[in-house]
C-alpha cells in the first residue's frame, strides 16, 4: 500500500481550479524554551533571556563569532520562554494558530531542535503528568472538527501515520515492533509529494482512537532508536495527521496535513561517548542533523524570494538524508513551519549552536497556499459513495473479527464437550472412591474387632499388604479427584464467561447487520435519485434540441420574409411589386369575403383572419389609402396571421 503524504485524496475528489499562483510568503517561526537548571551561575558568559521583547542576549568578554565570522551577541526569536514557562504557556503559543491553519487547508510542521535532554520530547510529547503540544493539538483539533460537523455541516476524515528515522532507515511505529521492516521513502521529481511505500496509516474514527495512537508514539519502548531513561535518543520521530474536510453546503473540500517532528539531540554522536557503535553507525546517526544544518544554511538568506527560487538547486542536499527528504516542503516549500528550540543555558557551546540554528532557520521564508477546492455534483456523489464504502468495509472487518471470535468460542465449546467426558470419568472415580472407602471402613472395623477379640493374633501379611495398597490407591484417587474438581470449576467459569461474551457478540453482530442494511438502503435511494436526475437531464437536452430546431426554422422563415421585403422595397416609388400586389389583392379578397353573403354568415365575428406568412414590413390594412411604410423586422415575432379590418373602403390605388 502506498501512502501519499501530501494529498492523495485531494487529487481524486476535487475540482481543479485555474493555475494561478495564490501562494503567500510565510516566514518560519521560532520559539525558544530553556530547561530549568539547579544552581545556574551568572559568570562572564551568561545568557540574558528577555521574554518581553523575545530576545536572548549573550554576554561575553570575548566577542562571539558565528559561522559567517560576524560578531553576534543578540538573538531575536518569535517567542522566548525562560525556564519558568509551563507546558500551557508553550501550548497557548502553538496550538490554536496551528489548528486554525489546518482548518483553513494549510499544511503545517512543528519541529523540535536542541541538544539531548534539553526538553524536546517534554515540550512536544509531554510527560506522564504534563501533556505536551502533540496530544494537546490532537485533542483540540478533534473537538473543533466535531463541533464544525455539528454546527457547520463540515464532514471530516482524519488519518494518522507515525514513523521513526533511525540510522537513515524509517520504521512504521504503528505496526508491532517485531514485525517492523524499513520503509521506502520516495519523492517524485515532478510532484512535491512524499510517498512512503508500505506504511500503514490509521483512519481515526474517534478521539479515543487518536489518543491510543498518541500513547503508542509517547511510549519510548515502542521505538527502535530510543534507549533507557539515562540514554540519549538516537532516532527522530515523525507523527503526521492528515485532515480532509468537506462541506457539501458550501461546496468546499480542504486537505491539510500536520507534521509533528521530534528530533534526537543536535550535538554530534562521538566514539568517545558511544563506544559500542561502529564508525559507520556513527556516520549514519550524524548524517541527518548535518544535512539539516546544511540545507538551513543554504536557504537562510536575507532576500525573501531567493530562498524559494534557489530551492530547486538544493535538491541534492535534501537527498542527503531521510530527515531532510521528509522536511523538503517544510524548508522553503508549501508548509507553515514552527520550530521549538530547547537548550541548557549552562552549556554555552550547545546553546550558542542551537541559537545560531534558530537564527538561520528563522530567515527562511516558505510560500504557502491553502488547498481549498470546490466539489461538483458528481464528486459529491463519489465522496458519499466512498464514505459509504469505508463504512461498509469497517462493518465487514468488524463482522469478520466477530466471526473469528465466534469460531474460537465454538472451538472452546467443543473442547468443553470433551471436558464433559472427563467429568463423567471423574464421577465414576468418585463412585469407585466411595466404594473403596466403604471397603476400607469395613476392613478397619474387621481389623479392630479381630484385634479386640484376640490381641495376640497377628494379622495376615497378605491382607495387610492389600490393605496398604488400597489405602495408597484411595489417597491418590482423592488427590486426583480434588485436582480435577478444581480444574473443572475453573473451566466451568471460563465457559460461562465465554458464553456470555458470545451472546453479547451475537447481539452486536445483529445490530451491525441492521446498520449495514440501512446504509445499503440509503445508497440504493441515492442511486435511484441519481438515475431520475439523469432521466430529467436527457428530457431537457431533447427539449433544447427541439427548440433549437424550431428557432432554426423560424430563422429560415424570417430570412425568406426578409427576402420578400427587399423584393417589395426595391421597385420605384408608386409602383407595387407583384408579391405586394398579390398580398394586397389577397387581402382585398379577404375584405370582399367579409362583405360577401358568405361572410354574412360569419358576420357575428367582428374581425376576419387571413392566415399567411408575411413580414411586418409588408402588412397593409384595407382601410388605408396607401400601404404602410415598412417597419423594422423583429426577430421571434409571430407573423403567421394578418388581422383584416372588415367594412373598410377599397383603396383606389390598390384597385388599379
Ligand atoms: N521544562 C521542563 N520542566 C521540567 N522538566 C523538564 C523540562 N524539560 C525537560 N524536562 C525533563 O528533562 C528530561 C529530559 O527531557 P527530554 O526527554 O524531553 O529531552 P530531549 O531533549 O527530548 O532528549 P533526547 O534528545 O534524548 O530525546 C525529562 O525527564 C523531562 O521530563
Amino acid at each position: 500500500m502506498h501512502w501519499n503524504i501530501m494529498s492523495k485524496e485531494q487529487s481524486s475528489s476535487s475540482v481543479s481550479l485555474p493555475a494561478i499562483d495564490s501562494s503567500e510568503p510565510c516566514p518560519i517561526e521560532v520559539l525558544l524554551r530553556t530547561i530549568p537548571e539547579k544552581g545556574l551561575q551568572n559568570n562572564e558568559s551568561t545568557f540574558k533571556i528577555n521574554s518581553v521583547d523575545n530576545t536572548v542576549l549573550f554576554r561575553t568578554s570575548k566577542p562571539l563569532h558565528n559561522a559567517t565570522g560576524s560578531p553576534h551577541s543578540t538573538f531575536q526569536f518569535d517567542k522566548v520562554f525562560d525556564a519558568n514557562a509551563t507546558q500551557k504557556d508553550v501550548q497557548d503559543f502553538l496550538v490554536n494558530p496551528t489548528i486554525k491553519d489546518i482548518l483553513s487547508g494549510y499544511n503545517s510542521t512543528i519541529l523540535t531542535y536542541g541538544p539531548s535532554f534539553s526538553g524536546k520530547s517534554y515540550s512536544l510529547l509531554g510527560s506522564q503528568y504534563n501533556e505536551g503540544v502533540l496530544p494537546n493539538i490532537c485533542q483540540v483539533l478533534f473537538e473543533t472538527l466535531e463541533e464544525n460537523e455539528e454546527t457547520k455541516g463540515t464532514n471530516f476524515c482524519v488519518s494518522v501515520l507515525a514513523f521513526e528515522i533511525y540510522m537513515e532507515k524509517s520504521y512504521d511505529l504503528l505496526v508491532p515492533l517485531p514485525e517492523r521492516k524499513p520503509l521506502k521513502l520516495h519523492r517524485s521529481s515532478s510532484k512535491m509529494d512524499l510517498e512512503i511505500k508500505d506504511i500503514c496509516p490509521a483512519h481515526i474514527k474517534s478521539y479515543e482512537d487518536l489518543r491510543g495512537y498518541v500513547q503508542s508514539v509517547q511510549n519510548t519502548e515502542n521505538r527502535v532508536g530510543r534507549g533507557g531513561k539515562a540514554e540519549r535518543s538516537k532516532s527522530h520521530l515523525v507523527f503526521q495527521l492528515h485532515v480532509e474536510q468537506r462541506n457539501r453546503r458550501e461546496d468546499i473540500l480542504k486537505n491539510s496535513s500536520l507534521y509533528l517532528i521530534d528530533l534526537h539531540g543536535a550535538e554530534k554522536f562521538e566514539k568517545r561517548t558511544e563506544n559500542t557503535l561502529s564508525q559507520d553507525a556513527l556516520k549514519k546517526l550524524n548524517q541527518s542533523i548535518e544535512a539539516l544544518k546544511n540545507i538551513v544554511q543554504l536557504l537562510a538568506v536575507k532576500n525573501p524570494d531567493s530562498a524559494y527560487s534557489t530551492k530547486a538547486s538544493h535538491s541534492s542536499t535534501y537527498r542527503e538524508s531521510q530527515l531532510t527528504e521528509v522536511l523538503r516542503d517544510s524548508l522553503g516549500g508549501n508548509r507553515k513551519m514552527k520550530v521549538i528550540l530547547t537548550c541548557f543555558l549552562s552549556n554555552v557551546p550547545t546553546t550558542i549552536s542551537t541559537l545560531e540554528f534558530g537564527d538561520n532557520i528563522r530567515q527562511i521564508i516558505n510560500k504557502v497556499m491553502s488547498s481549498t477546492t470546490g466539489l461538483n455534483m458528481k464528486k459529491k456523489m463519489d465522496l458519499f459513495v466512498q464514505d459509504m464504502k469505508i463504512k461498509d468495509d469497517n462493518y465487514v472487518s468488524q463482522i469478520n473479527i466477530l466471526k473469528s471470535e465466534l469460531d474460537s468460542l465454538k472451538d472452546l465449546s467443543n473442547e468443553s464437550s470433551s471436558r464433559e467426558d472427563m467429568k463423567t470419568e471423574l464421577e465414576n472415580y468418585e463412585k469407585e472412591n466411595v466404594k473403596l472407602k466403604l471397603q476400607l471402613d469395613s476392613i478397619t472395623q474387621l481389623l479392630s474387632s479381630s484385634t479386640n477379640e484376640n490381641p495376640n493374633n497377628n494379622i495376615d501379611d497378605e491382607v495387610a499388604e492389600i490393605l496398604m495398597k488400597r489405602c495408597e490407591q484411595i489417597a491418590q484417587l482423592e488427590l486426583s479427584f480434588d485436582r480435577q474438581m478444581n480444574a473443572n470449576s475453573k473451566l466451568r467459569k471460563e465457559f460461562e464467561y465465554k458464553k456470555s461474551k458470545e451472546e453479547a457478540l451475537e447481539s452486536m453482530n445483529v445490530r451491525l447487520l441492521e446498520q449495514i442494511q440501512l446504509q445499503e438502503k440509503e445508497i440504493q435511494e441515492l442511486l435511484t435519485n441519481n438515475a431520475i436526475l439523469k432521466g430529467e437531464l436527457d428530457t431537457h437536452t431533447k427539449l433544447a434540441e427541439t427548440r433549437s430546431e424550431k428557432i432554426k426554422s423560424l430563422e429560415d422563415s424570417v430570412k425568406e420574409l426578409t427576402n420578400n421585403k427587399s423584393a417589395i422595397s426595391s421597385p420605384r416609388k408608386g409602383s407595387v411589386s407583384s408579391s405586394s400586389a398579390n398580398t394586397m389583392s389577397h387581402i382585398e379578397g379577404g375584405s370582399e369575403l367579409s362583405n360577401s353573403p358568405r361572410s354574412a354568415n360569419t358576420s357575428s365575428k367582428p374581425v376576419g383572419w387571413a392566415v399567411r406568412k408575411v413580414s411586418s414590413s409588408s402588412i397593409a390594412t384595407t382601410g388605408s389609402q396607401e400601404s404602410f411604410a415598412a417597419r423594422p423586422f423583429k426577430k421571434g415575432l409571430n407573423l403567421h396571421s394578418i388581422k383584416v379590418t372588415p367594412n373598410t373602403p377599397k383603396s383606389p390605388d390598390l384597385g388599379s
